[in-house]
């Protein structure tokens, strides 16, 4: 699969943008993930999924940045990734939203959102101080793809209501809009299904599928609900203790014995 695919529905994936090698990562004596191998292709939705503890917020946190592994390598658009530091990785495109929302509760929609473009804004404060009329225009250059993302992502309504009184899925909406807010060229979500109730992860559900066809962004989530990943996703890679046990389209992850055993509780041990 070198060159990319043509999935079921016609969407047409690029090659590879981030390439996991023989990554392994351990906590003291506990060996969060070992040794695995996967990629993550341009325009692809791919998930990661598998029951509790099995790894996956640390692979997440692997591809943000945030933990350095302990074994392998991560590759990004050709080239290995050096030790980075999570905005050092943000400003190379990569964006994210959190398990337990990360939102600013006493501002609003929008400030939240304007949040999301920080890592765009050139003008420091002393640049601000001389060239008031540059920041400014960058100001609503900014605003401007902010109110873009809120629109498209339907919350308009509630853009001058502060978070922090917005119902749990309405809050997860707007993560997702900060994270949008960035332009990521890579979107990893942090199960954003988490939580919620069936309507609205139908809703959020067409809001991920929504994002990669409008925009073309490459997204990678994690999910510990096996169902809800399956009609959304390209690709899955299935872990369990820390191992990756299944790699593939959902119908052959589906179909995957070690898979279905992990599901069911079974030890392969
Ligand atoms: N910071 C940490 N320090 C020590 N151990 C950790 C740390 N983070 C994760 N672990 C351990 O690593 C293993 C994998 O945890 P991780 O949170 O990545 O799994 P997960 O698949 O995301 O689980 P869940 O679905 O419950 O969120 C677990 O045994 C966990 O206890």
């Amino acid at each position: 699969m070198q060159e990319g695919y043509t999935t079921a529905d016609g969407r047409k994936i690029g090659g590879v943008v981030m390439e996991m090698k023989n990554i392994t990562l351990r906590f003291g004596g506990v060996v969060a993930i070992k040794d695995i191998s996967f990629d993550i292709r341009e325009g692809e939705i791919r998930a990661i999924i598998g029951p509790n503890g099995a790894g996956k917020s640390s692979m997440l946190n692997v591809i943000s940045g945030f933990y350095i592994p302990s074994e392998g390598e991560v590759w990004y658009r050709g080239a290995k990734r050096p030790q980075l530091r999570p905005y050092e990785v943000a400003q190379q495109g990569i964006a994210r939203t959190f398990q337990n929302i990360a939102l600013f509760e006493g501002m609003s929609v929008l400030d939240n959102v304007m949040t999301g473009r920080l890592g765009h804004m050139k003008s420091g404060l002393i640049a601000q101080a001389l060239w008031k009329g540059k920041a400014e225009a960058e100001e609503v250059a900014n605003r401007e793809v902010a109110e873009r993302v809120i629109d498209f992502l339907e919350i308009q309504h509630i853009r001058k209501t502060p978070v922090g009184r917005l119902p749990y899925g309405l809050k997860k909406r707007v993560e997702l809009a900060r994270a949008l807010a960035a332009e990521p060229k890579l979107l990893l979500l942090d199960e954003p299904m988490a939580g919620m109730n069936v309507e609205e992860k139908e809703d959020m559900s067409r809001f991920i599928l929504d994002v990669n066809d409008e925009f073309g962004t490459t997204i990678t989530l994690i999910e510990h609900d096996m169902g809800v990943v399956m009609d959304l996703s390209d690709r899955v890679v299935v872990m369990d203790y820390g191992k990756k046990i299944g790699d593939g389209t959902p119908d052959e992850v589906r179909n995957n014995q070690a898979v279905i055993d992990a599901y069911l509780g079974v030890s392969n041990d």
